[in-house]
């Protein structure tokens, strides 16, 4: 089943045409990812499929429903979501305060309603506990759970942000380079915890990353945009050996491929 669709999407910044036409699929409880060079416009994709950019023409469709235009707050609520590529987080509070205030609203925190249905906001905290630490549990956070999150090296910080973000039970998470500028040994444990989630709690992940010898050991399947354009598609193993994607993607032939 396609969970997103993005359909004939055209982006525009004055005379530039970042998108042009871009239309793709992702299909529930894969991991996707979405690689090409520098200025492809990845990041514009995810901001128009997020709600952050306005598209020009095109329509992008989640879980049936057309979203084009719906701001991200709404886009949040139907079950998509978007994890930072600089996490927003709250860095003088522990991790587990950045967690539990990500959780939707509750009954609790409008004083007159609290007045009366104090069991029921209780409960409703206990809840939100319990499912904060299963999320810490989750992503191996446990230890650090009331380590100020300002403490955290980048790479804790970006599971952070996805724990964050699954404070929302989303059906699906936009990932905008969850690898950069983390070591080699801390990309693969992120990239096992997205697998992780995949498998366990059947999620669906689309992925923009440039560290493709970690991203494609993980993805199900790829898409190369160039110049706003989706130009080659297909399992990672596909895409690799097709002829034209070094070209494409480095213009030159695989220097970062670790065989
Ligand atoms: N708000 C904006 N105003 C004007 N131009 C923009 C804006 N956002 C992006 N662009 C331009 O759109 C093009 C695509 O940018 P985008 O960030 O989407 O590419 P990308 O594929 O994500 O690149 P990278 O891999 O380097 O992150 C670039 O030329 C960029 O300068």
């Amino acid at each position: 089943m396609d969970l997103l669709v993005v359909d004939r999407v055209v982006k525009n910044f004055g005379g530039l045409r970042v998108l042009n036409q871009t239309s793709l699929t992702v299909k529930k409880g894969t991991v996707t990812a979405l690689v090409g060079p520098n200025g492809s416009g990845k990041s514009t994709l995810f901001n128009v499929i997020y709600g952050l950019a306005p598209a020009d023409e095109g329509e992008v469709y989640f879980q049936g429903k057309k979203i084009t235009r719906y701001p991200p707050y709404r886009i949040y609520r139907e079950g998509l979501a978007l994890a930072f590529q600089l996490p927003r987080l709250f860095d003088q509070l522990p991790i587990l305060d950045n967690l539990l205030l990500a959780a939707p609203v509750n009954s609790g925190e409008n004083p007159i309603r609290a007045l009366f249905t104090r069991p029921r906001w209780q409960e409703e905290e206990r809840a939100l506990a319990r499912q904060a630490y299963e999320v810490l549990e989750l992503l191996e956070l446990t230890p650090l759970a009331l380590r100020p999150t300002g403490q955290l090296s980048g790479g804790q910080r970006k599971l952070v942000e996805i724990g964050r973000v699954l404070m929302a039970k989303p059906e699906m998470i936009l990932v905008d380079e969850p690898a950069a500028g983390i070591n080699p040994v801390l990309a693969r444990k992120i990239y096992a915890t997205l697998k992780k989630l995949q498998q366990e709690k059947g999620l669906t992940l689309f992925i923009i990353e440039h560290r493709l010898e970690v991203l494609f050991d993980f993805a199900d399947y790829v898409y190369l945009m160039d110049a706003g354009r989706v130009v080659l598609e297909g399992t990672p193993e596909e895409v690799l050996a097709h002829p034209d994607f070094y070209t494409i993607y480095a213009g030159e032939s695989r220097p970062w491929r670790v065989l």
